[in-house]
């Protein structure tokens, strides 16, 4: 893989650097409650833009569906990039479109763009080959040379994540080295005992990892959305928490099998309930109470693992030598809700583990809730990045990065 010390060396003044990152920050409407993967990208484009790049910035933003919603623009990310860069920072309307050509067009030597989120557009995340490469044709129009620093996405096989570096000299970034440097020494020789925390909302997505973690990890602790599919394999009713009913046959095997291997399985003891989803932007009294994880009553939510699970899972982590975490334990964006993850981030803190925290939101949740992000060995920019990793996948957007 080709970094960008190598692209600099070969100089970059005066081309056009399209940088894949993530920018896909946590947003109050139009704020940015947390600027962390904004932040991490910094560096590189920082870098290029000192040696006369022009650059192109490009990510994706939540999940529209392949069509412009303004809910889930990118400028709030391109005005925060420009305040930390102490530059003035172009942003163009659309990705692919007269703005975004006129604005890279426009473009002087050290200045920076960012595009609309390449989401807007049904080609990036296509599963037809021929439309993303569509899609990665028109992207590639608009630079000369690529960067991929998107950690958090690189696991997906998108057109700019996948297809794009296919069609341009590529480079890796800062960012990706720094992450990939990190987590490879959770593959090779990890110090035991090594626990690992999953919770979440994304639960399909990652309940995978567990398969790999069974024969690497001696102790996994679930809690988040992740909870309650597990609660209800075990035979407990869940009410109305999030559920994966598909996958329930899967984790009554993940079950199983850790008995037979000896890994240890840990689940909440108790949860803190709500009659419904709590409202994030008022932040309006939720009316939580807290139950057995046994006797979660009908009609009732699980939003948060309860103080007992606090407790047990505190003490799991304790004598932990090396620690892996992606997923909140609750919905922690809401204060009564939040005491499971801050919980669990005390856990690590008062360990003295080595702790790797992944993940968007977990990441996030880390610096919302008051931690000192440096306290941790690491905080990983991707969640469902960093798992496929661990799990020794091919993440399509490294091996793009490859010569
Ligand atoms: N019990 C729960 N029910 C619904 N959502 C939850 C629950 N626990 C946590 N969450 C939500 O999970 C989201 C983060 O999930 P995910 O994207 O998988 O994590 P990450 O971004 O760290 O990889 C948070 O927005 C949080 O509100
Ligand atoms: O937030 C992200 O992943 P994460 O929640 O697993 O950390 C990345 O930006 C990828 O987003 P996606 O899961 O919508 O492809």
């Amino acid at each position: 893989m080709k970094t960008i010390d190598e692209l600099l060396t070969e100089g970059v003044a005066g081309r056009r650097v399209f940088v894949r990152a993530d920018l896909n920050v946590p947003l109050d409407g139009t704020t940015i409650t947390d600027d962390g993967r904004i932040r991490a990208v910094l560096p590189t484009v920082a870098k290029l833009a000192e040696a006369g790049a022009r650059v192109v910035v490009a990510s994706h933003l939540g999940r529209p569906k392949g069509a412009p919603d303004p809910a889930f623009s990118l400028a709030p990310a391109a005005a925060r990039l420009g305040e930390l860069l102490g530059a003035d920072v172009a942003f163009a309307t659309d990705t692919v479109g007269d703005s975004a050509r006129s604005v890279v067009a426009g473009l002087t030597d050290g200045q920076v763009a960012v595009l609309e989120n390449l989401r807007f557009n049904a080609g990036e995340t296509s599963k037809d080959d021929a439309e993303r490469g569509a899609f990665a044709d028109r992207l590639a129009e608009l630079a000369d040379v690529y960067v991929g620093d998107g950690f958090g996405a690189v696991h997906r096989k998108h057109a700019s994540v996948f297809d794009l570096p296919a069609r341009l000299p590529h480079y890796a970034g800062y960012l990706i080295a720094t992450e990939v440097g990190v987590l490879k020494k959770l593959t090779t020789d990890v110090e035991r005992p090594y626990a690992v925390v999953l919770g979440g909302a994304k639960v399909s997505d990652k309940l995978g990892v567990i398969d790999h973690l069974l024969e690497r990890a001696d102790r996994i602790l679930i809690g988040g959305g992740m909870a309650y599919t597990f609660l209800k394999a075990q035979g407990h009713e869940v009410g109305s928490s999030l559920l994966q009913e598909d996958q329930i046959p899967v984790v009554q095997e993940y079950l199983r099998r850790a008995e037979e291997k000896g890994v240890e399985f840990v689940l909440p003891v108790d949860v803190v309930v709500a009659p419904a989803f709590p409202d994030l932007k008022t932040k309006a009294p939720a009316h939580p109470s807290t139950v057995a994880a046994d006797a979660i009553p009908a009609g009732q939510m699980g939003l948060d693992n309860g103080p007992e699970t606090n407790k047990l899972y505190a003490s799991k982590l304790a004598d932990a030598a090396t620690v892996f975490w992606n997923g909140p334990m609750g919905v922690f964006e809401h204060p009564d809700f939040a005491d499971g993850t801050r919980a669990v981030a005390q856990a690590l803190l008062d360990s003295s583990a080595f702790t790797v925290v992944g993940g968007g939101d977990s990441a996030a949740a880390v610096r919302i809730l008051g931690f000192d992000e440096n306290a941790f060995g690491h905080i990983s920019t991707g969640g469902g990045a960093s798992l496929e990793y661990l799990e020794g996948k091919t993440l399509p957007g490294l091996a793009a990065l490859e010569d």
